[in-house]
């Protein structure tokens, strides 16, 4: 693993050298991830793909600080994460305050944040402008639809200006239309905002649409398997264009395949960059 970044010498957004998670002691101890390396510098958009139960949760939390893993070392810039600190984290259920307003909940978040009571307004309006929900603060949590939902856990993450945005499976729980909506809208935030972003998947295809690099995991304890840069344009292009594109096609054939074979038989550590 290199320790700094190529260009500047500074350490990467997310470092990871040979990280091992095991869950438990004994006889009831489950491996459930690693040896894991990789190095990710900052604005990537990695998509960590894998069939259920091979460790995809497990490095989010161990990247978000939530866990220290087992054996290895994770650093985020160059530091032990701190949960709060360094990541801001979507979980697949929006976790709101649905007694609050979404403009309520943006709030607290800013507030979290230490952002000046003064600069909030503004900058919650120009977060929720951000995920497509203008005009929608005053509006209860309850009163708002799941994706909505999704939008303000959204906003919420990137209210703290953390250097990590991480993201486990946020629109699993959705219908496909707004699935779809939402991964349009979080490929171009993401490309506005140039966060370095860890976003957790079952799916080839919402993969292939948003990475700017995808990670497939082997079956448990997760490995790489497969390790992919993605060339598709990230800015100014349409998204139906996009995933009508052969390029995308092939894209997300191959993460399909890799992602079937990686769950059935544990692969060699497999690099193409
Ligand atoms: N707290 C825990 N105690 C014991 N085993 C655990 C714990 N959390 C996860 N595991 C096990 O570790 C393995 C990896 O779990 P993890 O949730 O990271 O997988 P995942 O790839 O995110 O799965 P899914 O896609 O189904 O959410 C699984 O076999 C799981 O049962």
């Amino acid at each position: 693993m290199s320790s700094t970044s190529e260009h500047t010498g500074a350490p990467p957004a997310i470092g990871i050298g040979d990280v091992t998670h095991v869950y438990g002691e004994g006889r009831e101890a489950v491996t459930a991830l690693g040896p894991v390396s990789l190095t990710v510098p900052d604005g990537e958009f990695l998509v960590l793909v894998g069939a259920s139960g091979c460790g995809k949760s497990t490095l989010l939390r161990l990247i978000a600080g939530f866990d220290t893993p087992t054996a290895g070392s994770l650093r985020v810039a160059g530091d032990t994460p701190t949960p709060g600190l360094t990541s801001g984290v979507v979980f697949q259920q929006p976790r709101l305050f649905p007694w609050r307003t979404v403009a309520g909940n943006v709030d607290l978040a800013l507030k979290y944040a230490g952002v000046p009571r003064a600069d909030r307004t503004d900058r919650r309006d120009e977060l929720l402008e951000r995920v497509g929900l203008e005009g929608t603060g005053a509006r209860r949590i309850w009163e708002i639809s799941g994706g909505q939902q999704q939008r303000v856990a959204i906003a919420r993450a990137l209210a703290g200006n953390t250097p990590l945005l991480l993201l486990d499976e946020p629109f699993a729980a959705l219908d496909a239309l707004t699935r779809e909506r939402l991964q349009e809208d979080l490929r171009k935030v993401s490309a506005e905002s140039g966060r370095t972003s860890v976003f957790v998947t079952h799916s080839a295809d919402e993969a292939a649409f948003l990475a700017s690099r995808i990670v497939v995991l082997t079956h448990r304890p997760g490995r790489v398997a497969l390790d992919i840069p993605v060339d598709l344009p990230r800015n100014g292009v349409d998204p139906d264009e996009l995933r009508g594109s052969p390029e995308y096609a092939a894209l997300r054939a191959e993460v399909g395949h890799a992602v079937k074979a990686a769950a059935t038989v544990t692969e060699p550590e497999r690099i193409r960059s």
